[in-house]
């Protein structure tokens, strides 16, 4: 479903981010991208999510080549497709919980009904339609948290990517947010974690842990 082919990232002149990637991702698989910080992980996601292009090589997710769409046709291939699940959760701190999840939904110019009906669904599901109303700047950061995963949700996206998920929660934060994911396997996503957090290597339901060092794949 997605596939890196001989992917190399080379940020400026010579930081070579990632140097020939091959990678398979199945549907509905859990993979844990596993590698201490610099290694690459960040911009494997980025370039799943076509927010980065290869410097060479080609990334296809269902065939697709994402690495040579237009930027217009990635921001419609992404609002279809991904849920990205951010470190510092890219939360706006002013607006609502309700606010903040509504917003990947704005440019398919949803009817009212049909908007709440989603609102409402994702907020139930990870637990925080008890704060719809209160700005993300006065939340726990447990509740930041499940306020990024239901706005990565909303969309109904078929691939959940997660870059660093605990890096800012304790430990039963953070075991909460691994029950979360399995609910999300569950539902049939295809979810890759990108994190060194040990919590996640030694988990009965993933799939497959995948080891990056210095750009290069150790194990996969
Ligand atoms: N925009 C950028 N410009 C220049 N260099 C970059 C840029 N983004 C990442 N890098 C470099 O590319 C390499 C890989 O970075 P990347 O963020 O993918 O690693 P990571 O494993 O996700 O790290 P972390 O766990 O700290 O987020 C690092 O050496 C990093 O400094």
């Amino acid at each position: 479903m997605i596939k890196l082919q001989h992917v190399s990232k080379v940020y400026g002149k010579d930081i070579k981010a990632l140097d020939n990637i091959d990678l398979e991702f199945n549907e509905g698989e859990l993979i844990v991208l596993k590698g201490v910080s610099g290694s690459g992980k960040s911009t494997i996601l980025s370039l799943i999510a076509g927010l980065l292009k290869p410097t060479s090589g080609d990334v296809l997710v269902d065939n697709k080549h994402i690495s040579k769409l237009p930027d217009h046709f990635c921001s419609q291939y992404r609002r279809d497709n991904i849920g990205f699940i951010f470190q510092k959760y890219n939360l706006i701190p002013t607006l609502s919980v309700e606010d903040n999840i509504t917003l990947p939904l704005v440019p398919l110019n949803l009817d009212e009904k049909e908007l709440h009906v989603k609102l409402e669904a994702v907020m139930q599901m990870f637990s925080i339609e008890h704060k719809k109303e209160i700005a993300v700047k006065n939340l726990s950061g447990g509740e930041q948290q499940r306020t990024a995963i239901a706005r990565a949700n909303v969309n109904n996206p078929k691939i959940i990517l997660a870059d660093e998920p605990t890096a800012n929660l304790d430990e039963k934060l953070s075991k909460e947010f691994i029950q979360i994911l399995k609910e999300l396997k569950s539902l049939n996503k295809t979810i890759i974690v990108a994190t060194h957090d040990p919590l996640f290597f030694d988990l009965d339901f993933v799939d497959r842990i995948v080891e990056i060092h210095n750009g290069k794949l150790v194990c996969s």
